[in-house]
Formats: structure tokens, C-alpha cells, sequence
């Protein structure tokens, strides 16, 4: 079966402008470019007129929550995985903070399981480095590796221990795989739900300090140059951190990292005095000085890439005040728009820089063969509205969690078609096609 994709504008890196295409998929790949001008022999194909909207690759999230198995009630893998659809995603990787924990095999092939039969993008599951991600005793990284997991990490929490992440470390590369690090030092930390800034001092709140992060990182960095593993830094949110970052780069440590929108956009002085938990996320929204040190950090490459972290919880766990709700928000819906919006459309940002970061470089630092619309790649792609203007609306989200801080903002970029593997998964018109 074969796909032409008509009348979609691609970038062109040459030009630093967008130039009309069509394209055919089939068998799954990309097959052909043709320029705008021409009319190409389309017998036999389905034909999807694409109307002058961007056609980027599809959008890849390296840090996400299914919360299956075990907490469906916030969010399963067929929501899941519908939302991320929407907002344009093809390929996402959910962390194994599940119940159980996906420490594993069992629990990798069941999610990979349920995600072929369910799933409408693709699920790279990573599992967790230590059982039940209590931090006390390694998992089998030789059999979850074999069981299709991607990579180690245990998301939701830090590892406390340095001789345990020494030993995940040394383990990971010595099967060539990497190590995803939530980095948080829990003794700096203790009860607080918002960062140590203007909001906390204002309302009289025990903070989050900034170092409770950066001395992971700091610490793992080190630990990654003594074992050579790949180490990536999960939703880095202070400057202290960057500092780190860069210095490990600079002396050649395997060290990559990522950004979420919402440490790009917002501050812990956005935070409403009515003290909304949909502002409550882990790491909490930081200082102005550290927004502008995450931006700076990715645009010049410290920080690689850019993940939503998508975080849905119920909203009656949301409801139960600052102290005792969960930590996190949903992202798939609303991240490109966001920053298509907030930092391309403002013309801080080319388009291309913005994609790359949501797909190609994923792509190229945990080595898949996605994130880009060259002949003979998967046919992995989403076309993207950049001109319709639309107001974030919770209530229309696929995702079984509506929190979000950015609810009502009005943005553009807003995707309207996902194909995963040359199959149209979902449209703007149509809704979800399993
Ligand atoms: N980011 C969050 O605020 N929450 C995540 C855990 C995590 O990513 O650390 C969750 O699982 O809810
Ligand atoms: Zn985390
Ligand atoms: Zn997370």
C-alpha cells in the first residue's frame, strides 16, 4: 500500500525556509520526494492532501509516564499513547515508575506487549535500575536489556546511593546501554513541593534548594567518567546543574541531558497565590535566573533535547492540596504549541532548531533510527498547523489527566495529522485510528 503525502512544506536547511513537497510512503518508509510543482502518478494510492501544513518527523519523547501497570486510573497505554499521538509524538519512552515497578522482564514485555496490541506510537520502555526503584538492590540489566528495555533509570526518585550508581554504571556499559538519572539528593529535600525562590519565602514554604539536583549530577558525572557509561541527566531545571553539565562535556565525559517545557517557560514566580498543584512538578519550577539558564543551556547544546516528562495523575489526587499532591503534569498535548509559540513565533528560535530538538537529536544520542524524513526512514511524521490560533483546552485531551498549568493560553502549532510506520494514527479530523 502506497501513501502519497501532497502539498506539505518541509524545511529546507539550505535555505532556512520551507519549500512545498509531496512525498510517498510505502511498505512503511519514506519512499520519494517530489517538488511542489510536479504531479506525480498516484494510481492505486491513498492520498492525503496535507493543505500547505508543516511536515516535520515525528516528534520523539525520551522521558515519559504511561502509568501502566498499575495505576490506570491516571493513565493507560492506550490513552497514553493516544495523547502523545495527538501532540504529534511517534516514538516515546515511558519510565518504569509503575506498579509493579517494570524492574523485570515480565513487566517489559508486558508493556511492550500491550503497546503493540493497544499502542498507536512506538514504546521504547526503559527499566528500573535497582527493584522497585527502593535504590537497594540492582536489577538484571543483561535479561531487561534482552526483554526490549532501553535503557536504566529510576524516575520518580534518585539513586541515594554513589556505590550503587558506580556499580549501575559499570554494568549498563559494560552491555552497552545507558543510564537515565533523576537527580535528586532526598536529605536536602524533605517535604517540600515548590523550589527555594520568591513563591516559597512569599508563602512562607519549606523550599526545594537547587543543589538537591546539581549534586547528583555532579556526582554522576564523575561516576560516568570513571565507567564510561552514557549518562543522561533526566528534566534539568537549575543552573547549578548546567554548570555541571557543560564542564562534563568540555572534558569529554559521556554526559547528555534534557529540558522539559514548562522549566523553558514558566518560573516560581508564575506560580498563582491560590497555590494550584497543577504547578506542583518535580523538579518544581525554578527562578527566573534558572528559566533563562535552561534556555541558554539548550540553545548552546549543553542541553540536548527537549522531553515532556508527561506526568498525569487523577484529579482527585490533585486535589489534595500543595503539601499531599503528587508531583507532575501532563505534556504530550501542549508541548509543541508551547514552544512553536513561545520561542519560534517570537523569533528566538528557527523551526529547525526547535524540531531538532524534538527529533533528531533524541534520535541521534540514544542511537534510533528515527526522527528524521530521509528517503528509506520509517515513515515516522506529523504535519503541523503553524497558523490556526487555539486555546489550551484540558477537557479535549486524549490523556486520562487534565493537569496542566496551561490551561486557557493561546497558542499555535498545533499538530493535525501523526503517521507511525506509514499508518495514519491519528488525525485532527478523525480522532484515533487504531
Ligand atoms: N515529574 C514529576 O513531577 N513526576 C513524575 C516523576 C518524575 O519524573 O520524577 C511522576 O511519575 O509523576
Ligand atoms: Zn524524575
Ligand atoms: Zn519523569
Amino acid at each position: 500500500m502506497s501513501t502519497w503525502i501532497l502539498n506539505a512544506m518541509k524545511w529546507n536547511p539550505e535555505t532556512g525556509t520551507t519549500e512545498r513537497k509531496h512525498v510517498r510512503v510505502e511498505g512503511g518508509v519514506i519512499a520519494e520526494w517530489r517538488d511542489g510543482s510536479e504531479t506525480p502518478n498516484m494510481d492505486g494510492a491513498q492520498v492525503v492532501d496535507a493543505k500547505g501544513k508543516l511536515i516535520s518527523p515525528g516528534l520523539i519523547d525520551m522521558h515519559v509516564h504511561l502509568r501502566e501497570p498499575g495505576f490506570e486510573y491516571k493513565e493507560d497505554i492506550a490513552s497514553g499513547t493516544a495523547s502523545a499521538a495527538k501532540g504529534g509524538y511517534t516514538t516515546i519512552a515511558p519510565m518504569p515508575n509503575t506498579r509493579p515497578v517494570m524492574d523485570t522482564p515480565d513487566t517489559i514485555k508486558y508493556v511492550l506487549d500491550k503497546a503493540a496490541t493497544e499502542g498507536v506510537v512506538r514504546v521504547l520502555p526503559y527499566a528500573a535500575i535497582t527493584k522497585n526503584e527502593l535504590g537497594r538492590e540492582l536489577t538484571d540489566f543483561a535479561a531487561l536489556k534482552e526483554a526490549g528495555a532501553i535503557g536504566f533509570t529510576d524516575d520518580g526518585v534518585g539513586v541515594q546511593n554513589a556505590q550503587m550508581m558506580k556499580n549501575a554504571m559499570a554494568l549498563a556499559h559494560s552491555l552497552g546501554m545507558p543510564v537515565i538519572a533523576h537527580c535528586e539528593d532526598d536529605s536536602l529535600v524533605e517535604g517540600a513541593a515548590v523550589t527555594e525562590g520568591a513563591f516559597s519565602r512569599k508563602h512562607g514554604l519549606k523550599g526545594i534548594p537547587n543543589e538537591s539536583e546539581a549534586i547528583h549530577v555532579g556526582r554522576d558525572i564523575l561516576l560516568s567518567e570513571a565507567t564510561g557509561v552514557h549518562y543522561h541527566v533526566c528534566h534539568v531545571s537549575t543552573e547549578q546543574s548546567i554548570r555541571l553539565i557543560r564542564l562534563g562535556k568540555q572534558i569529554g565525559v559521556n554526559v547528555t541531558s534534557e529540558v522539559c517545557p514548562h522549566h523553558l517557560l514558566l518560573s516560581d514566580e508564575d506560580i498563582p497565590d491560590n497555590i494550584d498543584t497543577n504547578w506542583k512538578m518535580n523538579p518544581p519550577l525554578r527562578t527566573p535566573k534558572d528559566v533563562e539558564a535552561c534556555i541558554q543551556a539548550l540553545e548552546e547544546g549543553t542541553i540536548d533535547i527537549i522531553v515532556t516528562d508527561h506526568a498525569p495523575h487523577s484529579e482527585e489526587e490533585k486535589a489534595r492540596g500543595m503539601a499531599r499532591a503528587p508531583f507532575g503534569i501532563v505534556g504530550f498535548e501542549t508541548a509543541f504549541p508551547l514552544l512553536y509559540t513561545k520561542f519560534v513565533r517570537t523569533g528566538r528560535w528557527t523551526l529547525d532548531f526547535l524540531i531538532g530538538k524534538m527529533t533528531s537529536k533524541p534520535a541521534e544520542i540514544f542511537k534510533l533510527p528515527y526522527g528524521t524524513l530521509a528517503v528509506g526512514a520509517p515513515a515516522d511524521l506529523t504535519l503541523i498547523d503553524l497558523e490556526g490560533e487555539r486555546e489550551v483546552d484540558p477537557a479535549s485531551f486524549l490523556s486520562k489527566g487534565r493537569n496542566t498549568p496551561f490551561a486557557g493560553w493561546k497558542l499555535y502549532g498545533w499538530p493535525v495529522l501523526t503517521m507511525v510506520g506509514g499508518n495514519v494514527v491519528w488525525t485532527e479530523e478523525n480522532g484515533i485510528n487504531r
